[in-house]
């Protein structure tokens, strides 16, 4: 039965206009949630109290979301949330936004304000989290809250997944909350969530910005090495040490690039229909891949960006070795952190990884890994892409080009493949590089008029949703 028997019935669409007001309130709210230090430092070492504090401000600042009686609200393993809203239309397949609470550490050192203050400074508000992802997180609750402020019943129903430890993994949430789902026989239509931009001076020569859906996301492996010597007096030392052996072994890696998978997937879709944005040659080059494609992926190779989005990468990022500065270390371990290309799998990167380094005294151990996810649909029937096609278009006029892609970093809704095909990760915000760089990095900020504008798109979704139709194609895309 639909809410309160009114089946079927329709609230009619409101026009995302927002009283001076509303969007003053809007922005402290999301300068309330910075400030509170949502830190995951390790999967065992999350900030609890922050975590927990984070759940009191949302009900604070969000009332109408969790006093309506169509919104089922739970906490799931500790401090994650999940909302339910029932919608007046119970024979539709939901759908659900997610956005995760917790954020990277943030040293004061390089940033001009402190990153948990939340300043705002020349239009733009400061902090760890502003772009991942107190701003999906606070947009998507905040635009519910307005919609309902208004009124406004939504039709289909949908779920909001709020995860506590996205930077660690999300065992704890999004696994829990994807597991408590398919235990009530619950299956999506698709799924929102953060992992790519309208972005902005990420190609050379293509001055237009362009939105880019990531209908995958790359698989990923860290990899511990270890070498193990026969300890002893640093004063008569063997030709070569565990750090030596280890040393090279590691260098090899950072030097021997992965193959180059660029082919058939989803980012060879994204350049043919970017062709006709560049000038020539460049527009005839990628429309002609069957003969170019060569040249294409060796192009992709030459910034560190566009690299990642052909091939597994190879970060080494520890290091430990020796107990002394006069003893034979007995042991040094590197781990080294592999992003899979949607093309491979995690067993044929470890083969690779092995080859390359090819010496019996490394030895390895897989601390943890999973494949690639599986990419979603983007055709014309693909209900969340063409939602979100359509919404792009309608709030952000002047982008004409939306194309599917893929995320080169990994997020919560790697757990939810067993609930809907339809994963779409994507963020209505501008993002030139050097804004990705702020991502995990220094500075991290989000304008004011972005962040309202991340509200707008969400109270726009989530009425689209709503409708009877699948959106119309673009007249830019017939
Ligand atoms: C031809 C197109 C050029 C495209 C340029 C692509 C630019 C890439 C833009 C945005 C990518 C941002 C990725 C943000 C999502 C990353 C989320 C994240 O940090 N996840 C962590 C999860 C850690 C989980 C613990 N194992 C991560 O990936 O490390
Ligand atoms: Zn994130
Ligand atoms: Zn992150």
């Amino acid at each position: 039965k639909g809410l309160l028997g009114k089946e079927h019935e329709r609230t009619p669409r409101i026009t995302s206009h927002f009283s001076q007001k509303e969007r003053v309130t809007m922005k402290e709210a999301l300068k309330g949630a910075i400030q509170i230090p949502t830190v995951s430092f390790s999967s065992k070492e999350l900030n609890t109290t922050a975590l927990t504090e984070f759940g009191r401000y949302i009900r604070k600042v969000f009332p109408t979301v969790f006093q309506t009686s169509f919104i089922q609200h739970e906490v799931v393993g500790e401090y994650s949330h999940l909302f339910m809203v029932r919608g007046s239309d119970p024979s539709l397949q939901p759908y659900m936004l997610l956005a995760h609470i917790d954020v990277v550490p943030a040293p004061d050192e390089g940033w001009d304000v402190p990153p948990f203050s939340g300043l705002e400074r020349d239009g733009f508000i400061y902090g760890r989290g502003t772009l991942d992802n107190k701003n999906s997180l606070m947009a998507i609750m905040q635009a519910l809250e307005l919609l309902l402020i208004r009124n406004y019943i939504p039709r289909r129903p949908f779920f909001i997944a709020l995860g506590h430890d996205e930077e660690v993994s999300g065992v704890n949430g999004a696994q829990k909350i994807s597991a408590l789902l398919q235990a009530r026989g619950i299956q999506l239509a698709f799924i929102v969530d953060e992992g790519s931009f309208i972005l902005d001076g990420f190609i050379p020569n293509l001055k237009k910005p362009f939105a880019m859906i990531s209908v995958s996301e790359k698989g990923a492996m860290n990899l511990m090495l270890q070498v193990n010597m026969t300890p002893g007096h640093s004063s008569a030392p063997p030709k070569e040490t565990s750090i030596g052996i280890l040393s090279a072994a590691v260098s090899r890696l950072e030097q021997t690039p992965m193959p180059n998978m660029f082919g058939d997937g989803p980012m060879k879709m994204a350049l043919q229909k970017l062709a006709n944005e560049f000038p020539f040659p460049a527009n005839i080059i990628l429309s002609n891949l069957w003969l170019f494609r060569p040249l294409v992926s060796r192009w992709m190779e030459r910034n560190d960006i566009t690299n990642a989005l052909v091939r597994t990468t190879t970060a080494l990022t520890m290091f430990n070795a020796g107990v002394k500065v006069n003893v034979i270390p007995p042991v040094a371990q590197a781990i080294v952190n592999l992003r899979i290309d949607p093309a491979q799998t995690v067993q044929e990167v470890l083969k690779l990884a092995k080859d390359i380094v090819a010496d019996d005294r490394v030895q390895f151990q897989v601390l943890d890994a999973f494949d690639p996810l599986p990419v979603s649909p983007s055709d014309y029937q693909a209900l969340g892409y063409q939602l979100l096609r359509q919404t792009i278009h309608s709030v952000f006029p002047e982008i004409n080009i939306v194309v599917p892609g893929i995320c080169i970093g990994n997020t919560d809704s790697r757990h939810y493949t067993n609930l809907t095909t339809g994963i779409y990760r994507f963020n209505p915000i501008y993002l030139q590089p050097q804004g990705f760089r702020s991502i995990h990095g220094i500075n991290e900020k989000i304008s004011v008029q972005a962040y309202e504008t991340q509200v707008k798109f969400i109270f726009e979704l989530i009425q689209n949703a709503d409708a009877d139709r699948m959106p119309a194609p673009h007249l830019h895309e017939l």
